[in-house]
């Protein structure tokens, strides 16, 4: 008899091709895939090394986070640096025969967490690694997915494996049912409340529960994206029907008897009964309610009929401290709500939320509506595919219609590395990630909520709880 095995440590028993001691083995990656801005250092040390890619068919490259948005044809990046990324990044696929360069004007080109499970390339069991911190958003599909830094991009470019020192295993067990009106993103940042910025520190995160089962491919997505902000080093979710038949879809290459092949193994990847993790987390989805952050920590969140809390509130004092900073940065009081507060700006985008449904649901609230005045308000599609097919179904023209930007694909004011920058003072709502000091342009702030509640602040002008107009 076997020890019974959780789905990490299944992922990386066939995944480990040598272990160096007793934290740290030799890990194969499936596949690989860069942006361009983490990856130049790592096709220049190969370069200066003279050493080839090892397996070029296993990475894909992107131009995503310095490229412009506007909806204008051909995409010119006007900055001389960011210009030189992107074809920097173009130079290091000729050179080193990697076929999937997906550049800025490339009619599959898209933020890098949207366009590889577009593309069919993420698939369950996988060991899935790029130069980006939100590569945990693939567990969704049952793939070990992480991010990792510029050396190890070299390193996995001419070896096709990393060093990888082993993490703890955590099991998030969500029961109860999301009630209506709240989405993956509410309960992601319910979740992360609970967990904390660093309590998933070192771990890799395996979700399971009813909550869990119930929620779409993409929403399973958005919840093991805004993983990695408990500090973990990988989400994971069990692949089920819903995960094979969204990886089928998209998967063209996968047919016949190899598809047979597939499924039989995709079966095998769940935890065994009795199997052991490091540290457990129970959670109950049914009491959460649309959330939307109040600090500048994606774990300072609260539910839209709550108040901010004091910061006296928190036991540990360094979240205490961080709560004052986030109040003070916010312009915020501890006490009061969230609902009503003014905003100018509402950003519908990111590798978080600008996936077909989740334009799907804001579309389905501005529909007949309009933005308030004052508010400037843009939706950036998470590929141009999506981009396509939101189009397709008259999305566009709804976004148009209610004085939305309607704009090409990005990440754009996620980070604000491109010409979207927001000025000091602006207040946003984003479906975004991260809500850190500056992060959509010096002294603007940032306001993490769903797709519905980004859509409804547009139209309101203020914070505002999104089920009273559904
Ligand atoms: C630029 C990149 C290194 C960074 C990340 O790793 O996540 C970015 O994508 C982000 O979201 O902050
Ligand atoms: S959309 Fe935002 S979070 Fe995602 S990769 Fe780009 S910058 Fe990072």
């Amino acid at each position: 008899m076997t020890a019974p095995k959780n789905l990490y440590e299944k992922i990386l028993e066939t995944h480990t091709v040598k272990r160096l001691d007793e934290g740290t083995i030799l890990l194969y990656a499936d596949i690989h895939f860069a942006n361009e801005y983490t990856s130049p250092q790592a096709f220049s040390g190969l370069v200066q090394r003279g050493a080839p890619v090892l397996s070029p068919d296993s990475h894909l490259c992107v131009v995503d986070h310095i490229i412009p948005t506007a909806d204008v044809t051909p995409r010119v990046i006007a900055d001389p640096a960011s210009a030189k990324q992107a074809s920097t990044m173009q130079e290091n696929c000729l050179r080193f025969g990697i076929k999937a360069f997906y550049g800025p004007n490339d009619p599959e080109q898209g933020i890098e967490h949207v366009v590889m499970d577009e593309q069919g390339l993420v698939r369950p069991g996988m060991v899935v690694i790029c130069g980006d911190s939100h590569t945990t958003t693939h567990g969704a599909l049952g793939a070990l997915a992480f991010g990792i830094g510029t050396t190890e991009i070299e390193h996995i470019l001419a070896t096709q494996t990393l060093v990888y020192r082993l993490a703890r295993s955590m099991l998030i067990t969500i029961s109860g049912r999301l009630p209506a009106g709240a989405s993956a993103k509410d309960l992601a940042l319910a979740v992360l409340r609970k967990v904390s910025a660093r309590g998933a520190l070192g771990c890799v995160v395996e979700y399971a529960g009813s909550a869990v089962d119930s929620l779409s491919i993409e929403g399973r997505m958005t919840l093991c994206n805004l993983t990695v902000e408990a500090g973990a080093r990988g989400a994971l979710i069990a692949p089920d029907e819903k995960a094979e038949a969204w990886v089928e879809e998209h998967a063209a290459d996968l047919r016949g008897e190899e598809l047979e092949r597939a499924r039989g193994y995709w079966r095998t990847l769940r935890s065994d009964p009795g199997a052991h993790y490091d540290a457990r987390v129970e959670f109950d989805a049914s009491g959460i309610e649309p959330m939307v952050t109040w600090g500048t920590s994606p774990d300072q969140s609260v539910g839209i009929s709550e108040a901010i809390p004091e910061p006296d509130s928190f036991p540990d004092p360094i979240a205490r401290e961080a709560a004052c900073r986030g109040l003070r940065y916010q312009g915020l009081q501890p006490g009061m709500k969230m609902e009503g507060v003014p905003i100018q700006h509402v950003f519908i985008g990111s590798c978080t939320n600008a996936r077909l449904p989740d334009l799907q649901a804001a579309a389905a609230l501005l529909k007949g509506r309009h933005v308030a005045p004052g508010v400037r308000a843009q939706v950036v599609p998470g590929s141009m595919g999506v981009r396509r097919e939101a189009e397709a179904m008259g999305l566009d023209r709804i976004f148009r219609a209610a004085g939305f930007e309607w704009r090409k694909s990005g990440c754009s004011l996620c980070l604000a590395m491109n010409d979207d920058v927001l000025q000091p003072g602006v207040r946003c709502v984003s479906t975004t990630n991260r809500n850190f000091e500056g992060r959509q342009g010096a002294g603007s702030r940032t306001h993490l909520a769903s797709p519905q509640m980004a859509a409804a602040a547009a139209v309101a002008g203020c914070i505002t709880d999104w089920r009273k107009m559904a």
